[in-house]
């Protein structure tokens, strides 16, 4: 008999991804995050696969109560189910700063964030991100507890440049999308034309963070991968 221990990769299957959503993250799913996901795979399709998955909403919301977080930015916003789940997890005085470089979405959203009461925690800019950032590391000194990035891969580690100056020492930056598909695990010849240029930059990024003594960093494996930045100093 082989007594052998099995790897440890944990998402085997198709299938083993529908058990844990299942059976314990659909059933957590707030009734309104779970009408806005609904209403973005309706309007966008295909698209509405940018959205992060429920499981991962759970955690993201764990993380932001686990670390009591305040005052959180989130770079990605889309239709703003992220973004949801991290208002509802803020405290009432909380307050998200969320950047995308299109409102269309974030503004169908916004109602359902009304209808849960969590809209006045919102401060939404519209603008291309890393210009954004740069206001932000220029203005008034604020520090973030928390910050989650999910928009544009090319640019996380100039992301991570600027939420350095701006996420407090011990806070959290989380990157999304970090297994990009499992591509990194590909050859380039073996991967899609099109998701070749972000499978680059997401290779490029996660070595260069796996280097860099100013943070503490863990890669989770959920969703698509999610990488916790912890600042160092
Ligand atoms: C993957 S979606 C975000 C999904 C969202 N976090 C969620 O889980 O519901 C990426 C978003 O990033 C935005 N984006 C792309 N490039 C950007 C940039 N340079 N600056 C700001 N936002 C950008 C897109 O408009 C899109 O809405």
């Amino acid at each position: 008999m082989d007594h052998s221990i099995p790897d440890k990769q944990i998402l085997k299957s198709e299938a083993l991804k529908q058990y844990i959503l299942e059976t314990s993250a659909y059933p957590r799913e707030p009734k309104l995050l779970k009408e806005l996901r609904e209403a973005t795979v309706e309007r966008y399709g295909n698209m509405s696969e940018m959205v992060i998955p429920v499981d991962e909403g759970l955690f993201l919301s764990m993380l932001v109560k686990m670390t009591k977080a305040k005052n959180t930015i989130e770079i990605g916003v889309f239709t703003g189910y992220s973004l949801f789940f991290t208002a509802l997890a803020l405290p009432e005085d909380g307050r998200i700063t969320a950047i995308d470089i299109e409102r269309i979405g974030y503004d169908m959203g916004l109602e359902f964030m009304k209808k849960a009461g969590v809209d006045h925690k919102i401060n939404f800019i519209k603008s291309d991100a890393l210009k954004a950032l740069d206001e932000l590391v220029k203005g008034e000194k604020q520090e973030f507890d928390f910050a989650f990035v999910d928009g544009d891969k090319r640019n996380y580690f100039n992301f991570f440049e600027r939420l350095l100056k701006l996420v407090k020492v011990g806070g959290i930056i989380a990157f999304d999308n970090t297994l990009w598909f499992g591509t990194v695990a590909e050859e380039e010849d073996e991967v899609e034309d099109h998701m070749r240029l972000y499978r680059k930059a997401i290779l490029q990024f996660n070595e260069k963070i796996a280097l860099d003594s100013r943070v503490e960093i863990s890669q989770v494996s959920i969703g698509d991968g999610m990488t916790l930045c912890r600042r160092l100093v």
